[in-house]
Protein backbone atom coordinates (compact mmCIF):
# COMPACT_ATOMS: atom_id res chain seq x y z
CA UNK A 1 0.00 0.00 0.00
CA UNK A 2 0.87 3.47 -0.01
CA UNK A 3 3.33 3.69 3.26
CA UNK A 4 5.00 0.56 1.61
CA UNK A 5 5.88 2.41 -1.17
CA UNK A 6 7.20 5.45 0.30
CA UNK A 7 9.16 3.06 2.62
CA UNK A 8 10.33 1.21 -0.60
CA UNK A 9 11.09 5.12 -2.44
CA UNK A 10 13.04 5.93 0.91
CA UNK A 11 15.18 2.46 0.35
CA UNK A 12 16.15 3.55 -3.52
CA UNK A 13 17.20 6.96 -2.14
CA UNK A 14 19.80 5.28 0.58
CA UNK A 15 20.70 2.65 -1.89
CA UNK A 16 21.98 5.06 -4.82
CA UNK A 17 24.34 7.01 -2.37
CA UNK A 18 25.35 4.27 -1.09
CA UNK A 19 26.17 2.66 -4.83
CA UNK A 20 27.34 6.38 -6.39
CA UNK A 21 29.48 6.33 -3.33
CA UNK A 22 31.25 3.24 -3.81
CA UNK A 23 31.59 4.13 -7.78
CA UNK A 24 33.41 7.44 -6.29
CA UNK A 25 36.15 5.49 -5.15
CA UNK A 26 39.09 5.06 -7.39
CA UNK A 27 40.21 1.58 -6.05
CA UNK A 28 36.95 0.27 -7.11
CA UNK A 29 37.42 0.91 -10.66
CA UNK A 30 37.05 -2.11 -12.29
CA UNK A 31 33.82 -3.15 -10.33
CA UNK A 32 32.05 0.03 -11.93
CA UNK A 33 30.99 -1.02 -15.23
CA UNK A 34 30.51 -4.75 -16.73
CA UNK A 35 33.24 -6.81 -17.87
CA UNK A 36 34.21 -6.05 -21.72
CA UNK A 37 33.51 -8.79 -23.69
CA UNK A 38 36.27 -7.57 -26.51
CA UNK A 39 38.46 -6.51 -23.60
CA UNK A 40 38.24 -9.63 -21.34
CA UNK A 41 36.93 -12.63 -23.92
CA UNK A 42 37.22 -15.19 -21.86
CA UNK A 43 35.30 -13.77 -18.88
CA UNK A 44 32.21 -15.27 -19.59
CA UNK A 45 33.05 -18.70 -20.03
CA UNK A 46 34.01 -18.53 -16.36
CA UNK A 47 31.58 -15.93 -14.11
CA UNK A 48 28.44 -17.13 -15.07
CA UNK A 49 26.54 -14.29 -13.36
CA UNK A 50 28.11 -11.09 -13.92
CA UNK A 51 27.66 -8.09 -12.04
CA UNK A 52 28.72 -4.21 -11.57
CA UNK A 53 27.94 -0.94 -9.74
CA UNK A 54 26.49 0.38 -13.13
CA UNK A 55 24.49 -2.25 -13.62
CA UNK A 56 23.21 -2.46 -9.51
CA UNK A 57 22.31 1.60 -10.32
CA UNK A 58 20.13 0.05 -12.59
CA UNK A 59 18.94 -2.27 -10.74
CA UNK A 60 18.06 0.47 -8.25
CA UNK A 61 15.85 2.45 -10.92
CA UNK A 62 14.01 -0.86 -12.01
CA UNK A 63 13.13 -1.24 -8.27
CA UNK A 64 14.61 -4.37 -8.12
CA UNK A 65 16.04 -4.33 -4.72
CA UNK A 66 13.41 -4.42 -1.46
CA UNK A 67 15.77 -4.44 1.17
CA UNK A 68 19.86 -3.71 1.76
CA UNK A 69 20.04 -7.11 2.03
CA UNK A 70 19.22 -7.97 -1.39
CA UNK A 71 21.59 -4.95 -2.45
CA UNK A 72 24.70 -6.60 -0.69
CA UNK A 73 23.88 -9.66 -1.91
CA UNK A 74 24.98 -8.23 -5.66
CA UNK A 75 27.89 -7.05 -3.83
CA UNK A 76 28.69 -9.88 -2.81
CA UNK A 77 28.43 -11.57 -6.31
CA UNK A 78 30.73 -8.77 -7.83
CA UNK A 79 33.30 -10.35 -5.15
CA UNK A 80 32.97 -13.62 -5.73
CA UNK A 81 33.24 -12.96 -9.34
CA UNK A 82 36.75 -11.09 -9.20
CA UNK A 83 37.85 -13.97 -6.68
CA UNK A 84 37.28 -16.65 -9.08
CA UNK A 85 38.19 -15.42 -12.10
CA UNK A 86 41.66 -14.17 -10.64
CA UNK A 87 42.50 -16.78 -8.20
CA UNK A 88 46.09 -16.86 -9.07
CA UNK A 89 49.06 -16.17 -6.82
CA UNK A 90 50.73 -13.74 -9.57
CA UNK A 91 50.69 -9.95 -7.91
CA UNK A 92 47.85 -8.62 -10.68
CA UNK A 93 45.57 -11.11 -9.50
CA UNK A 94 46.61 -10.69 -5.67
CA UNK A 95 45.68 -6.71 -6.32
CA UNK A 96 42.00 -7.33 -7.85
CA UNK A 97 41.34 -9.71 -5.20
CA UNK A 98 42.28 -7.34 -2.11
CA UNK A 99 40.33 -4.52 -4.10
CA UNK A 100 37.07 -6.59 -4.22
CA UNK A 101 37.41 -7.67 -0.51
CA UNK A 102 37.84 -4.21 0.10
CA UNK A 103 34.64 -3.24 -2.09
CA UNK A 104 32.40 -6.22 0.16
CA UNK A 105 33.72 -5.10 2.98
CA UNK A 106 33.40 -0.94 2.75
CA UNK A 107 29.39 -1.40 1.61
CA UNK A 108 28.74 -3.66 4.47
CA UNK A 109 30.56 -0.77 6.85
CA UNK A 110 28.45 2.10 4.81
CA UNK A 111 24.92 -0.13 5.48
CA UNK A 112 25.14 -0.94 9.02
CA UNK A 113 26.66 2.58 9.65
CA UNK A 114 23.71 4.20 7.76
CA UNK A 115 20.87 2.33 7.91
CA UNK A 116 19.07 2.29 10.28
CA UNK A 117 18.24 -1.66 11.79
CA UNK A 118 14.57 -0.88 12.30
CA UNK A 119 14.02 0.12 8.74
CA UNK A 120 15.46 -3.19 7.07
CA UNK A 121 13.39 -5.29 9.07
CA UNK A 122 10.37 -3.14 7.31
CA UNK A 123 11.67 -3.67 4.22
CA UNK A 124 12.41 -7.19 4.39
CA UNK A 125 8.76 -7.43 6.04
CA UNK A 126 7.44 -5.93 2.28
CA UNK A 127 9.86 -8.04 0.46
CA UNK A 128 8.59 -11.26 2.66
CA UNK A 129 5.04 -10.79 2.23
CA UNK A 130 5.00 -9.84 -1.61
C1 LIG B 1 37.04 -6.92 -12.95
C2 LIG B 1 37.90 -8.13 -13.04
O1 LIG B 1 37.60 -9.16 -12.43
C3 LIG B 1 39.10 -8.15 -13.85
N1 LIG B 1 39.96 -9.15 -13.60
C4 LIG B 1 41.05 -9.10 -14.35
N2 LIG B 1 42.05 -10.02 -14.20
C5 LIG B 1 43.17 -10.08 -14.95
O2 LIG B 1 43.42 -9.34 -15.87
C6 LIG B 1 44.15 -11.15 -14.55
C7 LIG B 1 43.54 -12.53 -14.74
N3 LIG B 1 44.53 -13.55 -14.35
C8 LIG B 1 45.77 -13.43 -15.07
C9 LIG B 1 46.37 -12.03 -14.92
N4 LIG B 1 45.37 -11.02 -15.32
S1 LIG B 1 41.07 -7.79 -15.40
C10 LIG B 1 39.54 -7.27 -14.83
C11 LIG B 1 38.98 -6.07 -15.38
C12 LIG B 1 39.76 -4.91 -15.42
C13 LIG B 1 39.22 -3.74 -15.97
O3 LIG B 1 39.98 -2.64 -16.00
C14 LIG B 1 37.97 -3.72 -16.50
C15 LIG B 1 37.20 -4.86 -16.45
O4 LIG B 1 35.95 -4.83 -16.93
C16 LIG B 1 37.70 -6.05 -15.89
Amino acid sequence: EEEEEATLRELRIFLREICAKLARNRTFYIFTKPVDEEEVPDYREIIKEPMDLESMMTKIDKHEYECAQDFLHDIDLICTNALEYNPDRNPEDKVIRHRACTLRDTAYAYIKAEMDTDFEEKCRGIRDNR
